[in-house]
Order: C-alpha cells, then structure tokens, then sequence
C-alpha cells in the first residue's frame, strides 16, 4: 500500500491566527496563544499521523522586518521551513491591511504548491471574503484558497483534505507515535511565557524569556522551577508585582495550564532573572535555543 509523508509549513504575518490553526489541524495544543503579535518565537513542529499518512506541520514565527537579533534568528526559522516545504499554508488576516510583500519574497526561496487560507472570517462578510479571495487570485495565483475560521474550526477540515490530496507519496519522517520534535520542557516553558504575554502590557513580553531549570516527573506529581529573564530591573519589579501578585497570578494560570497538558500535579516555582539586553547577545540566544 502506497504511504504519503511531507513537510507543511505555516507561514504569515503575525498574529494572523497561525497557532490557532496548527492547533486546530494537529488537533493537540502545540503552540500558545495569545492576543500579542509575536508570541511564537521557534519553529514547531507538530506531526498528524495515521496508517496511510504523515503530515509534518510547523508552525512558524511572523514575518517581520528584524530590528533586533532575536528577530533575525526568528526569521531564519521561518526560511528554514519554507525551503523544507512540501506544501505551504499562507495564513492571512481579512482585517488586517497588512501588505505581505515581505511574506512573498520568502516564498520565492520555494517551489511547494501555496494554499493561501484568509482567516477570521467570522469578523467579516461575504463581500470582503469576495474581495479578498479576488486580490490573492490576482496577486498570487496560488494552488487554492481557503476562507477560514481558524479559532471556530470553519473550513479545517477542507484544508486537510486538500493537504492529504497534496502529499507526495513518501515513507514516514518520524516514528508513527511521535507528535511533535519539541520535549516536555518547552512546553512547560511555553506556558509560562504563554501567561507572561496575557499578563502584561506591550514591553515585558517580549524582553522575556523563559528557562526551566528543573523538571522532576513523579508517578503523581512534577515539580517544576523556571527562571523568568528580563532585561533590566525596571522589568523584573513590574513582572513580580506589588508583593509578589503579578508573579503569583502568572505562576497560578501557568501551573493550570501545565496541569491540564501533563495530566499530573505540578509544583511550579518561578524566580526572576535580569540577564541586561539578553535579544541582542549572540551568546545568550545560542544558550536559549534560538540560534541554529
Ligand atoms: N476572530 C478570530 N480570531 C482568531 C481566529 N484565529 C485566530 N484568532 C485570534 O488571533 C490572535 C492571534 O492568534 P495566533 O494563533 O496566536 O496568531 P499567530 O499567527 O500564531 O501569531 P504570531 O505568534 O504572532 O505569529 C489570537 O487572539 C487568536 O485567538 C479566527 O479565526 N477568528
């Protein structure tokens, strides 16, 4: 019997609803969410197996111009995956006046088949989809185009069945019972930083990093410890709070989130950290995982 297998990049602006959709397609909660442009930083991947197919999804970070070395790294994970590419959803917001000029130029680098997928259609009417659909048409001409609710899962199930049609026949990449290339560490990781980006306003979140500096797995409960980073002092006050309720309020939501995910009881300690201008040091990044 014939076996399909491939990589599908999700690529886009940000907070064009990437994360939500490789959710809603890997069907698990692989990448975090929040209302924050910016929240994903690394490629992840998330895997769909069954007998006759493997997808290979990665959700990736926006495009964006890089105005700091965290950036630059952050685009090279979005080129990465697009030359790896099988297929490519180009997820676009139908709100947004974004122009995507710079999304285009990445995807030159590839010559997989584009499905172009205008979310949030559910903030919208029929003639702008009408209208939106018409501008991809004439702008892109890609493979097919998807009007989409991500977040209310509307039209997931047509993508899929347009991914699994598109496929090349391959053997499997990974082992059939792995889900994603990512260890429970970054996840536990992700949830803070998930909650870091709920919790505060524009600059915190995104001059925060998140490091787990301990993660014992118990039959019953794990007992995890992170260090919160922050650039400077100024920071680390607001991110802990007036007696420590900001921190608290983090680590609680976090520690929830965590407990659903693992299925476990979790002990969760947070302490804060101020590595000074730790997204422009080559050194650091490396140490956090981003650079390649
Ligand atoms: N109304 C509506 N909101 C959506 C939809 N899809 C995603 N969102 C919201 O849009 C925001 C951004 O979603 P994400 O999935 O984090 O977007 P992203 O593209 O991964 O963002 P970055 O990490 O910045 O690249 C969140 O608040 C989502 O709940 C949708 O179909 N409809």
């Amino acid at each position: 019997m014939s076996h399909k297998a491939g990589f599908v990049s999700i690529i886009g602006k940000p907070n064009a609803g990437k994360s939500t959709l490789m959710n809603a397609l890997v069907g698990e909660k692989m990448s975090i969410i929040t209302p924050k442009a910016q929240t994903t930083r690394h490629r992840i991947l998330g895997i769909v197996n069954t007998d006759e197919y493997q997808i290979v999804f990665s959700d990736t970070p926006g495009v964006i111009k890089p105005a700091y070395m965290l950036q630059e790294s952050m685009m090279h994970q979005v080129e990465g995956s697009i030359v790896d590419a099988d297929l490519i959803l180009l997820v676009t917001d139908i709100n947004e006046k974004y122009d995507e000029s710079d999304v285009m130029i990445k995807l030159q680098k590839s010559e997989a088949p584009v499905a172009v997928l205008i979310n949030k259609i559910d903030q919208s009417d029929e003639e702008a989809v009408k209208q939106k659909i018409a501008y991809w048409q004439e702008k892109l001409n890609p493979k097919v185009i998807f009007a989409i609710s991500a977040l209310h899962q509307h039209n997931v199930k047509a993508i899929m069945d347009f991914i699994i049609e598109n496929l090349p026949e391959h053997p499997a990449y990974y082992e059939k019972d792995f889900l994603t290339d990512r260890n429970d560490r970054f996840f536990a990781s992700e949830m803070i930083r998930e909650q870091v980006f709920k919790q505060y306003k524009k600059e915190i979140p995104y001059s925060t990093e998140v490091i787990i500096t301990k993660f014992e797995e118990g039959d019953k409960l794990y007992r995890i410890s992170a260090e919160i980073i922050v650039e400077r002092d100024s920071q680390k006050n607001i991110l802990i709070g007036k007696n420590g309720e900001m921190l608290k309020i983090v680590g609680t939501y976090a520690r929830r989130s965590m407990e659903e995910f693992f299925q476990k009881k979790i002990f969760l300690e947070t302490f804060v950290k101020v590595i000074a201008d730790w997204r422009s040091k080559k050194n650091y990044l490396k140490q956090f995982g981003y650079e390649d």
